[in-house]
């Protein structure tokens, strides 16, 4: 039985080497090449069963070679790897019919599923996949982290299916981004994107702005308006924060999915969807199911391809790339050039970042904006990163046990023991989560909103909140709002 042989192109030597040596243990002949046109030989003879290419080579970029290569032996896999890592080389390598794509550095382990995998894979017909225009053009999400490239690959697959995803993630991570990217790298991407913030819509007017309605459905519907989903005839439909839809519109959206038709309100006739869903939220959606606040149904409709986008604190190495990236878009946008200093990178590093991407960004514009210096240090960007537990020189509250400073942490969780021993029996209590969140949102939003003077706009940025965001929490939480008086 001839063994399968596996085709590497790649112009570093010493990964020519690991490859080798790897695939050849695991029983595959090999054969390796530093060039495109040697590898580009070899297929057109007719040799090899599986090629493995990297994108930078010295005569040809290996995604270039993958239609070529296509086109004169369409079942021969093709996989890709790239030091480059980014989302339009996931994307791009993808559209242009690889099997799987790898970024650099990968590990052998996985590799060598991957090759498993494409030699034993049927053949499948070629989905040739046009390319988005502007593949060229600026990089959608920035991020090199193992979590992104993840993420990147997730999108790239799918660039070919119309799947409905759910994107999970912290407020400021990046959940709408990623639904852009969906949409601009998909298959509806000359259609809409249309998105609906949940958060942001009084309840009681949810059903009609996404289904539309009637002339004289309701008390003030002068005339009959299109929602949401038909706004996204042919596109994509963003569901932001779809943790806080009233469960009558769940109940609603839930029949849409499965028929695939809706009507509006106070209308009769059932309108054909033709929207492909992605859908978001900061929560826990299984907890919200346990409680009896989301469709456990609906959920499952939703929660075809789950994405779950990582907090900023989990994916530090991204910090130096994205901040670099928000300050070169502040001088495009006429802000001075200003550089980071290697402390000011490694305070950034230190930052729990509770406003994710879009806190960083934000500070990233204010020192752009008012940093004397062109060159940014750890000293510039501590006062405005100040946190109780690591700030140096700070006041720290005594804690109540005489110990040692009180961190926040510490005392929130002795408020947590205190409430839980208060409620030792169990019974009667179904929401200590929400209780206790609201107890510490509830002082974090009044505060920052006096500290702003009641500037709800500058409150939001300065939490790394979305403004709507903020102003259903202000709502929820029953805060105040007295401009300037606070
Ligand atoms: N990986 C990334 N690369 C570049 N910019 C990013 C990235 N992730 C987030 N951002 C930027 O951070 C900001 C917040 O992103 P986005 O609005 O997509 O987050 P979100 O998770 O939808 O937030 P929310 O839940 O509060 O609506 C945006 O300005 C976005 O451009």
């Amino acid at each position: 039985m001839t063994l399968p042989t596996v085709l590497i192109a790649d112009d570093d030597r010493s990964i020519r080497t690991v490859l080798t040596q790897a695939l050849g243990r695991s029983g595959y002949q090999v054969r390796s090449t530093g060039n495109a046109a040697t590898l580009w030989r070899w297929v057109e003879d007719g040799e090899g069963d599986l090629v493995i290419t990297d994108v930078v080579m010295p005569d040809e970029n290996g995604l270039d070679l993958i239609p070529r290569i296509k086109k004169v032996r369409p079942d021969l896999r093709v996989v890709v790897m790239s030091a480059q890592s980014t989302l339009i080389t996931a994307v791009k390598a993808t559209q242009r019919g690889a099997f799987e794509y790898l970024p650099k550095p990968f590990d052998l382990r996985e590799l060598l599923a991957v090759v498993g995998r494409a030699l034993a894979a049927p053949t499948e017909p070629i989905i040739s996949v046009p390319e988005a225009a502007d593949s060229e053009e600026r990089l959608p999400l920035i991020g090199r982290s193992p979590s992104m490239q993840e993420i990147y690959r997730t999108i790239a697959r799918l660039t070919t299916a119309d799947l409905t995803v759910m994107i999970n993630g912290e407020s400021g991570t990046g959940k709408e981004l990623v639904a852009r990217a969906l949409h601009d790298y998909g298959k509806r991407r000359s259609g809409p994107f249309v998105a609906i913030n949940m958060a942001a819509i009084p309840r009681e007017l949810i059903e009609s702005e996404l289904f539309g309605h009637e002339r004289g459905a309701f008390t003030g519907a002068t005339n009959r308006s299109q929602g949401r989903f038909e706004q996204a005839n042919g596109g994509t439909l963003f569901l932001d924060e779809i943790g806080d839809m009233p469960p009558e519109a769940q109940t609603r959206l839930l029949r849409v999915l499965q028929e695939g038709e809706f009507t509006s309100v106070g209308g009769r006739q059932p309108i054909k969807a033709n929207v492909r869903i992605i859908a978001a939220t900061h929560r826990d959606l299984r907890n919200a199911i346990r409680q009896g606040q989301f469709r456990e149904d609906l959920f499952y409709r939703l929660n075809v391809v789950p994405i779950r986008l990582p907090p900023l604190r989990e994916r530090v190495e991204d910090i130096p790339l994205l901040a670099r990236h928000f300050l070169e878009r502040a001088r495009e946008d006429g802000l001075p050039a200003k550089s980071l200093d290697q402390g000011a990178i490694d305070r950034l590093r230190q930052h729990s970042w509770p406003g994710n991407v879009r806190e960083l960004e934000n500070l990233m514009r204010r020192l752009a904006a008012l940093c004397p210096d062109e060159v940014i240090t750890a000293d510039a960007i501590a006062p405005e990163l100040s946190e109780p537990a690591s700030a140096p020189g700070q006041a720290s509250v005594a804690a109540a046990a005489g110990n040692g400073p009180e961190t926040l942490s510490s005392a929130v969780e002795r408020h947590i023991k205190d409430f839980l021993a208060a409620h030792n029996d169990g019974l009667g209590v179904t929401d200590v989560y929400d209780k206790i969140i609201a107890e510490v949102e509830r002082p974090l939003i009044r505060l920052t909103l006096a500290a702003t003077r009641g500037n709800q706009i500058k409150a939001a940025s300065m939490l790394g909140l979305n403004r709507n965001t903020l102003r259903k929490k202000i709502r929820d939480l029953e805060i105040p709002v007295v401009r300037g008086l606070m």
